[in-house]
């Protein structure tokens, strides 16, 4: 059986961090979120897959090319305009077709998924559609299901009060007459073309959809700061491994630490898993890493700093005597020294003009954002890509893209 990934959208509300680079290859545990979900599908031997892309595709292919050092063989096939998941589904039509193919998968690449979803999917399929369903106490923002046994009798998108709290996670089993269908499907009133919209028709026109639960890993990170909730959860299984790592004389390591090959981790640091670190860094002397915290490659932090639940992506550099919580670092930021990130409880931050609870949260940094020493973040503000802070800032506000802040 095939698989197609749905992988072409930006993930707007994940900005900064996905000015640059899509939400599927947003860093969890130093794995873009996407490479879970080819992992998943791995493991029940699934291994053809076609992955529709369009946003930021090059950063996609270059890392994941044709998918044999990953286990599987990747067609790629583009969706120019971002106009919807039904839209999306259709561009991998041909593929699935000419090869003969009754049932395949569908699954959004931005969530993070353990094996048994699939296994869950490939199981409890009956039916002209299925869907896999997961239950969830908050379903703001998803798409939610009513079903009578198995049978679906409805699919609400998004709705504003509470109907159902068994949510759609963005995986199916389809049967190739879905393309049909999908051409059928009209328009939403935001514009797109939506697999919802294609599988409620279904169900009004007498079809049998159906739905599945699944009590596996399914995780989703709407919005940027989610990513470290959804990092600590992920590196709860991290396996500790540092063979390849150079560790000086008077290192303290407890828990579960992975590091790469060539990081060399300098004297007097202490590191308290579960931490991943990547391969080149440069880590310390006395540097103390908590709980849960990634980084990346290539990533140097200097002696006296202190970083804690945090996700710390590729090239990052963090001068001496500075504390980072609760963040996340795009990649190529650097900061001078005493760069401090203020941590906040309960931060309610506005995205799209609607107020957001992201708990625990210091900044997030969008990629190759410089800097300068003794710069403090008050929590919850965060600060675009390519931008310029001079020294001795405090910075109370968002700061947008390339701007320069002295
Ligand atoms: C209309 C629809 O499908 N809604 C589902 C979608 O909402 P949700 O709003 O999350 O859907 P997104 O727009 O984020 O897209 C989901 C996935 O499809 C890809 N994509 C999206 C649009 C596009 O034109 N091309 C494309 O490839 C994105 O890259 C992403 O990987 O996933 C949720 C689970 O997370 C479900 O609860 C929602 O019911």
């Amino acid at each position: 059986m095939k698989a197609v990934i749905l992988a072409a959208g930006e993930g707007k509300r994940c900005r900064p961090l996905t000015l640059t680079r899509s939400k599927v290859m947003l860093p969890v545990a130093n794995k873009p979120i996407l490479e879970y979900t080819i992992n998943a599908l791995v493991k029940n031997d699934i291994k053809d897959i076609v992955l529709v892309v369009g946003y930021e595709k090059e950063r996609i292919m270059d890392y994941f090319e044709d998918g044999i050092n990953f286990g599987v063989k990747i067609r790629y096939i583009e969706q120019k305009t971002q106009i919807g998941t039904a839209h999306a589904i259709l561009q991998a039509r041909d593929i699935i077709i000419d090869h003969g193919e009754e049932k395949f998968i569908v699954l959004n690449g931005d969530n993070i998924i353990g094996p048994d979803a699939i296994s869950d999917l490939i199981t409890g399929a009956e039916g002209d559609a299925t869907l896999l369903t997961c239950k969830k106490d908050d379903v703001s923002g998803y798409g939610v299901i009513v079903a009578k046994g198995k049978r679906v009798s409805e699919i609400i998108e998004k709705p504003k009060t509470l109907v159902s709290r068994l949510i759609n996670t963005g995986i199916y089993l389809f049967r190739t007459e879905i393309f049909e269908m999908i051409e059928n499907t009209q328009i939403s009133a935001t514009g797109e073309y939506a697999i919802t919209d294609t599988l409620q028709a279904m169900i009004d026109n007498g079809m049998n959809v159906t739905m599945t639960a699944t009590n596996a890993e399914w995780l989703d990170a709407a919005f940027s700061w989610n990513l470290l909730e959804a990092n600590t959860i992920v590196l709860g299984d991290l396996e500790p491994d540092t063979t390849n790592a150079k560790i000086e004389d008077g290192v303290n390591i407890k828990g579960s630490v992975s590091i790469g090959k060539n990081t060399t981790i300098r004297a007097g640091s202490y590191i308290v898993g579960p931490v991943v670190i990547g391969d080149n860094c440069d880590i310390g002397p006395n540097v103390v890493i908590l709980p849960s915290t990634s980084i990346g490659n290539n990533v140097s932090i200097a002696s006296f700093s202190y970083i804690k639940n945090s996700i710390l992506m590729n090239d990052v550099r963090i001068s001496t005597h500075s504390n980072v919580s609760s963040s996340v670092l795009g990649s190529n930021v650097s900061t001078g020294p005493n760069f401090i990130t203020e941590e906040g409880d309960d931060m309610l931050i506005q995205i799209e003009g609607e107020l957001q609870n992201a708990g625990k949260l210091g900044t997030v940094i969008g990629d190759d954002t410089e800097i300068g020493g003794n710069v403090l973040v008050r929590a919850g503000n965060m600060l675009s890509i390519n931008c310029r802070i001079s020294s001795g800032k405090t910075i109370s506000e968002d700061i947008p893209t390339d701007s320069i802040v002295i």
